[in-house]
């Protein structure tokens, strides 16, 4: 047996791949930024090629920086930004279009009038997902009804839809294999959650045809064989999950009633829920989680909050009041609290649980006497509100209120942020030694296929705690500054979703 399982963990900013040892630990890291093309306004794309070429790059680099090579890895396993959409031709390989990413709201107005035909329930029960741009179906649509010629190529079979897991292991295997993980296809919108399989129903409103599709494959298996042209002999590719699942994984996140919340670009907080896959009338998703035994399915809550770390970003980027993200916490910490600053980061739109595409941000409550670190620290806290409104819906949902959510993510590392985080929330949150859990999971998942771990119980062994944030705020403070931030949201809201789920009306027709 090899020494390390390798797990690549393509992100929206940024290729990742990390080798990890038999105890779990990260032996040595790669990693490029992955740019990001805006080329209008509300559109957000990557290059293909980019996603392709620094995810090399960054396992290449993590191989040689641990001294190893494809001899000492035993698997790979793959972690990806979820439905981002990409559609290529089968026989070139050459994608038609760039990568739309899941933030673009291009098809919002689509959606809306999706909606407006009365659609939204069919697909909500169907999916457990809502209708929105953030979902792959009208991404797919709007590059078959945009790009010359693709939609007639679709028919004939001539192309592959895939999303970045799809694209990464068609090209790893050197054009031989089309596939996706459940975690993954039920993030595109005609994917069925109880039949466990693409819903021929939802794709025909879209006009989608069905030669487009991948085959379907539990989250833990062989897949196929990288290409011996890319590492110097074929490894097999065993393990593949949409990276919030990978990571509610990769943090043992095995049985209901663990949740975790991902704190990068955006912040996404799942929850397992057990066996059924109960829908949300709270505007919270339900989501498979990564699995061995595509018919023994799991689900989880779900509650993506589209921009978090990115409000950190564009305080470093955009208003260059930062030099780097890490500096924000020193910098939050010199005001004693935010004197009434709130920032509500709404760049791409209000995601859970206020599904608002037309929002945008504010930053409320200046006076004279605010400085950056006012605004720095409003940015930090609006992370953890926007947290606490997904929380919450959820626990409407849920019998059992949560003890503590687990944390992980690049923002994760921000002490300020998380003792806020517990004190908003009032239960303690807490930090595992590895919070690169996505990356982690994609390896367990990988792992556990090959027999480099035996048993999902030998993996919750190896979960250690690096830090236990206790609560140390009181209820009234805690409800005041919540009210005030709601407040703040109210201000940039343009529309309030509005729909009940009745699945008695469906009827039988479930295909
Ligand atoms: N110490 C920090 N405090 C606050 N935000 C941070 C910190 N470190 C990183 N971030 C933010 O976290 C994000 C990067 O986290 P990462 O997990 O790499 O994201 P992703 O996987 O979405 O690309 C960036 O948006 C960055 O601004
Ligand atoms: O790239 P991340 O880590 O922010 O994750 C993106 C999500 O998968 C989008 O659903």
């Amino acid at each position: 047996m090899s020494r390390y399982i390798l797990a690549l963990d393509q992100g929206t900013t940024s290729s990742r791949a990390i080798l990890f040892d038999r105890g779990g630990s990260p032996i040595a890291t790669g990693q490029r930024e992955l740019p990001q093309h805006y080329p209008h306004l509300s559109w957000v794309e990557h290059d293909p090629e980019e996603i392709w070429e620094t995810q090399i790059q960054a396992a290449k680099e993590a191989i040689a920086k641990a001294g190893a090579s494809a001899d000492d890895i035993e698997a790979i396993g793959i972690a990806n930004q979820r439905e981002t959409t990409l559609l290529w031709d089968r026989r070139t390989g050459i994608p038609v279009y760039p990568a739309i990413v899941w933030q673009d709201r291009r098809t919002s107005d689509r959606c809306e009038e999706l909606k407006a035909q009365g659609l939204e329930n069919t697909y909500i029960a169907r999916t457990g997902l809502l209708f929105d741009s953030y979902f792959s179906a009208t991404k797919i649509e709007w590059i078959l009804n945009n790009v010359r010629n693709a939609r007639k190529r679709a028919e004939a079979g001539e192309l592959a839809f895939g999303t970045v897991d799809s694209y990464l292991i068609w090209r790893l295997t050197g054009g031989k294999v089309h596939a996706t993980d459940l975690t993954n296809a039920s993030r595109t919108l005609i994917f069925h959650i109880d039949m466990l399989d693409w819903s021929e129903k939802l794709m025909s409103f879209l006009d989608l045809p069905k030669g487009i599709l991948a085959d379907i494959v539990p989250s833990t298996g062989i897949i196929g064989y990288t290409d011996p042209e890319i590492f110097g002999k074929p490894i097999p590719i065993a393990g593949v999950a949409g990276d919030q699942q990978a990571a509610l994984y990769g943090q043992a996140g095995f049985r209901p009633g663990v949740a975790k919340a991902t704190y990068g670009t955006g912040c996404f907080l799942l929850r397992h829920i057990g066996e059924q896959a109960v829908i949300s009338e709270n505007r919270i998703l339900t989501t498979p989680v990564a699995c061995t035994d595509i018919e023994n399915a799991s689900y989880a809550f779900e509650g993506s909050v589209f921009n978090a770390g990115s409000a950190i970003q564009w305080l470093r980027d955009g208003l260059g009041i930062l030099s780097s993200a890490d500096e924000s916490e020193a910098v939050a910490r010199t005001v004693k609290d935010n004197e009434g600053v709130y920032m509500v980061p709404a760049f791409t739109g209000l995601g859970a649980p206020y599904w608002d595409p037309d929002a945008r941000a504010a930053i409320v409550g200046l006076t004279r006497g605010s400085t950056r670190a006012h605004v720095v620290r409003a940015a930090l806290e609006s992370i953890a509100y926007q947290c606490k409104d997904v929380l919450e819906a959820m626990d409407e949902e849920c019998e059992v209120p949560l003890r503590e959510l687990r944390v992980d993510g690049g923002a994760s590392r921000n002490d300020f942020l998380m003792q806020f985080q517990a004190n908003i929330l009032g239960i303690p949150v807490v930090r595992p030694k590895v919070t690169e859990t996505t990356a982690l999971g994609a390896a367990y998942l990988a792992g556990l296929a090959v027999g480099f771990w035996s048993s999902e119980e030998e993996l919750e062994s190896l979960w250690k705690i690096d830090r236990r944030f206790e609560p140390e705020m009181d209820e009234s403070e805690r409800e005041s500054l919540h009210f005030m931030w709601q407040e703040a949201v109210g201000q940039v809201r343009v529309s309030s979703p509005d729909f009940d789920v009745d699945e008695d009306e469906l009827g039988d027709d479930w295909a």
